[in-house]
């Protein structure tokens, strides 16, 4: 078998030498790598790449898609905008450019995460997929195996980099009776535009960000949404008094404990948008950053689906019961004739399917330390991109995880020059 190995260190422990000359592992093309392997080439990969190109450490980065950024490029409606202003959103080292408006929509941020690869020379193999991670104690080194069209590989690296994101997996619920029913099913991540949608009664399952801004597209395209609400959402208005509220809540935090901060938000929201139990949304008994902080549940920053709500073209419905043929029971025993569902009912990492055996994620595949100390574990592993924080967390993380990596890697090369990049490719002896 061929065993292709990437900026081989002419220094690298003998032990590697021995774990290569190993069974399995020569069942598949095999690559060892100088430096980390960050699994996802989305926001958090491509920043943590850049911040690695700046100190000159070599890396390989990977994705199962077949481009960078594919959650925005693959997984999105057309009408989407970035939510929190600019100055939140854009990674390290490249700002974006002065022209972008304060809300870039999808296609500038994706065309921005473009000339970003391109700036830092951020080359991702693509069309391969992590199927399993696992720490060698033999030979104090990660195997991360992959699988590309029909061709197994695996890296061998020192440092692991999860970039793989909070948003890797659609969550499909289980409906009673949904395979009986006849009109097109689909989740959010499918969902482009209301156009195909005109004249339908369409139910849209969840009330986060996705579930709103779906509706909103809807009513856009004269479609006629009814959106499940089965518990309670905190919704703030996107600016107040012409000031993002997300700003206004990260200077109130600067100064005031959490509580007090969700505390002046709520007033705020309700002098702004009014009583929204009036219409059969109850906020949660939380406050909306609390909320966010120990569940993860991010609150709806309104633009523009309130007033389609109040006005009647976005029903308020509460949870399903079952389906059957054309249409929806709901908990409260209402009917409703539909002709479609949108699934708007989020999503979850995949992590804990390929990461094994490591300190840092939580079964559910998040940082078992809360933020801001989650991104890194034992024996060089890191978390980039799972603070529930968006992509101002995500920088965050990358810039850490980077100088973390660089300072390593850096100390070690200063003893010897060998550390040159010496790209080599050699058949192994099974
Ligand atoms: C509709 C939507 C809108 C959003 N809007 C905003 C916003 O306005 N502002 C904000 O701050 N945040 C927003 N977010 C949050 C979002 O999580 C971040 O914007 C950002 O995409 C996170 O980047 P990431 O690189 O961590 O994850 P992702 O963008 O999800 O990238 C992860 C990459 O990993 C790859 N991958 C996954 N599993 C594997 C595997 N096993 N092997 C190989 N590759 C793998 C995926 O293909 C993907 O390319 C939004 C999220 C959604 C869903
Ligand atoms: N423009 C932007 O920036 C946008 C950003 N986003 C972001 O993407 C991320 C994901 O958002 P989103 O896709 O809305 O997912 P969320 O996880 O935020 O929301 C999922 C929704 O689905 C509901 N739900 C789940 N299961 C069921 C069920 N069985 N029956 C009824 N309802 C159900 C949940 O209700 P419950 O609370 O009761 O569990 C909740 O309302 C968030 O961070 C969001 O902010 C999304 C869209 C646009
Ligand atoms: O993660 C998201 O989906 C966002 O839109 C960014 C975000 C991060 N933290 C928040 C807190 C309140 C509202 C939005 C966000």
């Amino acid at each position: 078998m061929h065993c292709a190995c990437y900026n081989h260190p002419d220094h690298l422990p003998t032990m590697v030498h021995h774990a290569l000359e190993h069974e399995e592992l020569f069942s598949r093309r095999c690559i060892l790598v100088n430096g980390p392997v960050i699994v996802g080439a989305g926001p958090s990969g491509l920043a943590v790449c850049a911040g690695l190109k700046q100190q000159g450490v070599p890396f390989v980065i990977l994705d199962r898609a077949n481009c960078i950024a594919s959650l925005w490029q693959n997984k999105t409606y057309d009408r989407l905008k970035l939510h929190l202003p600019k100055q939140f959103c854009q990674l390290p080292y490249y700002p974006f450019p002065p022209n972008f408006p304060e809300y870039p929509s999808k296609y500038q941020f994706i065309k921005y995460l473009e000339s970003y690869a391109k700036k830092f020379e951020i080359n991702p193999r693509f069309n391969e997929s992590v199927q399993l991670a696992k720490y060698d104690e033999t030979c104090g080194l990660w195997r991360v195996k992959t699988v590309t069209g029909d061709c197994e590989m695996e890296y061998i690296c020192r440092w692991l980099v999860v970039a793989t994101g909070e948003n890797a997996e659609k969550v499909v619920p289980e409906f009673e009776g949904l395979d009986e029913f006849d009109g097109t099913v689909m989740h959010a991540c499918d969902y482009r535009s209301g156009e195909v949608f005109e004249g339908k009664r369409v139910l849209v399952v969840g009330c986060g960000n996705s579930g709103m801004e779906v509706s909103l597209d809807l009513c856009h395209h004269n479609a006629f949404p009814s959106m499940v609400v089965r518990s309670s959402v905190h919704i703030l208005p996107r600016e107040i008094a012409g000031k993002s509220t997300f700003e206004l809540a990260t200077s109130l935090m600067k100064w005031l404990p959490l509580k007090v901060v969700d505390k002046i938000l709520l007033v705020l929201a309700s002098y702004t948008l009014g009583n929204l139990k009036n219409y059969g949304i109850n906020r949660p008994s939380k406050g909306p950053l609390e909320l966010k902080n120990i569940k993860g549940k991010t609150p709806v920053l309104d633009i523009g689906a309130l007033r389609k709500i109040k006005s009647g073209k976005i029903k308020i419905v509460p949870g399903i019961k079952k389906f059957s043929q054309g249409r929806v029971e709901l908990v409260n025993g209402a009917n409703l004739e539909i002709d479609s569902v949108i699934l708007a009912t989020g999503y979850r990492s995949n992590v804990p399917s390929w990461l094994k055996e490591n300190d840092l994620f939580s079964k559910e595949g998040m940082p078992m330390t809360p933020f801001p100390e989650g991104w890194k574990g034992k024996a060089g592993v890191y978390a980039v991109g799972f603070t529930g924080r968006g992509l101002l967390g995500a920088s965050l993380d990358a810039i850490r995880v980077a100088q973390d990596i660089g300072k390593t890697w850096n100390q070690e090369t200063k003893h010897t020059n060998h550390y040159v990049t010496v790209s080599c490719e050699r058949r192994c002896n099974k």
